[in-house]
């Protein structure tokens, strides 16, 4: 039994290929490296460069490996550049997570787990939010995860075929043990973009939007710890094969931090009293968004480990030094 990783070259999926790795399961990832790097997969994992949307090539890999089960990440992520470019993104993150569902049901694999996300809630009124919360998703990236999440839905009715879709709220830090983190140079999100600051290589961390309803006017978010959310797959993955019943599930720790208290939080792990500018609002970013979190406990028996945002941020920090010396080696 294989597990199928696509883009498992990248942040996330990098960290479920380790996870799965760790526990010793056959790995094979599915990357076009457009944000992924080759050196972030896990030696014990093989790597295919290639399109999850290409069908001959996805039908090969599950034949060749034996695929039991798809863990599918790969996609675009930037909510500003979906505004931009929306095109892009339904044909990237839905036509060919289409093509990828087609080939997994052709080909015979029943157990497929999606990358999900917040943005597909947009404005809530109730905090925390729950999964049965309207969805009303701001942005076309969000917008092109909700329709891969009803793709899901129809195909798992229709097919032989059973799913966990995971809303990931705001995923940041790094593995523990300093072997991946977040490695995109140009990476939007908010935590590396703090600890980017904080070492000197951006001159200042702006704060998009001063004028939310919320405590001090700044975003708020549920950030949750990346090795956490891996092993909410690896759960998520056990629940399939014992033929558990498909969900959809948010995941997030439940507390909310606003732009501005992550910020100190930065500052204080890392020692530096770094320039912060406030600038205006960001397109597509809803004022707070913080999940619910007692579903996945109760369905999949979920418990955090890393629920600390002064340890998320530390591994942040000590993941862009990583990054800074191997720049420097290199
Ligand atoms: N980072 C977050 O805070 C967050 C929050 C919610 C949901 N998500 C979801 O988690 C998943 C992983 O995000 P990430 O933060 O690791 O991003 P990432 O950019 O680091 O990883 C995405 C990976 O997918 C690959 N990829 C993209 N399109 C592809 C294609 N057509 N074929 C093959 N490979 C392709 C990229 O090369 C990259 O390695 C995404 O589906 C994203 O929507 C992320
Ligand atoms: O330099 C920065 C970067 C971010 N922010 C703010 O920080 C908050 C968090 O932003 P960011 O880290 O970019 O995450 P989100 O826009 O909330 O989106 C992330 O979280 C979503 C789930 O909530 C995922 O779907 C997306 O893929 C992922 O990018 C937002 O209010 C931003 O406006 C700043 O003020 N300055």
């Amino acid at each position: 039994m294989t597990v199928l990783v696509t883009g498992g070259a990248g942040y996330i999926g990098g960290h479920m290929a380790l996870a799965l790795v760790d526990r010793g399961e056959e790995v094979v990832v599915l990357d076009n490296l457009s944000t992924g790097f080759d050196w972030a997969v896990p030696r014990q994992a093989k790597l295919v460069v290639g399109d999850m949307g290409d069908q001959e090539l996805v039908a090969r890999v599950i034949r060749e490996h034996r695929v039991d089960a798809i863990a599918h990440f790969a996609a675009k992520i930037v909510v500003p550049e979906s505004v931009a470019d929306p095109l892009g993104y339904y044909l990237n993150n839905t036509a060919k997570s289409r093509n990828l569902l087609e080939t997994a049901v052709l080909s015979g694999v029943k157990h497929f787990i999606f990358s999900s996300t917040a943005a597909v809630y947009g404005e809530t009124s109730s905090e925390p939010v729950g999964e049965d919360t309207p969805k009303n998703p701001m942005s076309p990236y969000g917008r092109s995860k909700l329709m891969t999440e009803w793709m899901l839905e129809d195909a798992g009715r229709a097919h032989d075929l059973r799913y966990v879709a995971l809303r990931y709220f705001n995923v940041a830090g790094a593995d523990p043990a300093g072997r991946i983190g977040q490695s995109t140079p140009a990476a939007t999100h908010l935590i590396k973009v703090a600890a980017q600051t904080a070492l000197g290589q951006r001159p200042a961390l702006e704060v998009f939007g001063t004028d939310y309803p919320t405590r001090d006017g700044s975003c708020i978010r549920d950030y949750i710890q990346v090795s956490d959310l891996a092993n909410a797959h690896l759960s998520a993955l056990d629940h399939l094969r014992r033929g558990g019943a498909s969900l959809t599930l948010n995941c997030g720790y439940g507390r909310g931090y606003s732009v501005l208290e992550v910020i100190d939080v930065m500052k204080r792990v890392s020692g530096t009293d770094f320039p912060v500018r406030l600038s205006p609002r960001r397109a597509g970013d809803p004022a707070a968004i913080v999940a619910k979190a007692d579903r996945i406990r109760a369905e999949l028996g979920w418990v955090p480990q890393h629920d600390d945002l002064d340890g998320i941020v530390a591994q942040a920090l000590a993941w862009e030094r990583h990054l800074a010396g191997r720049a420097r080696a290199a």
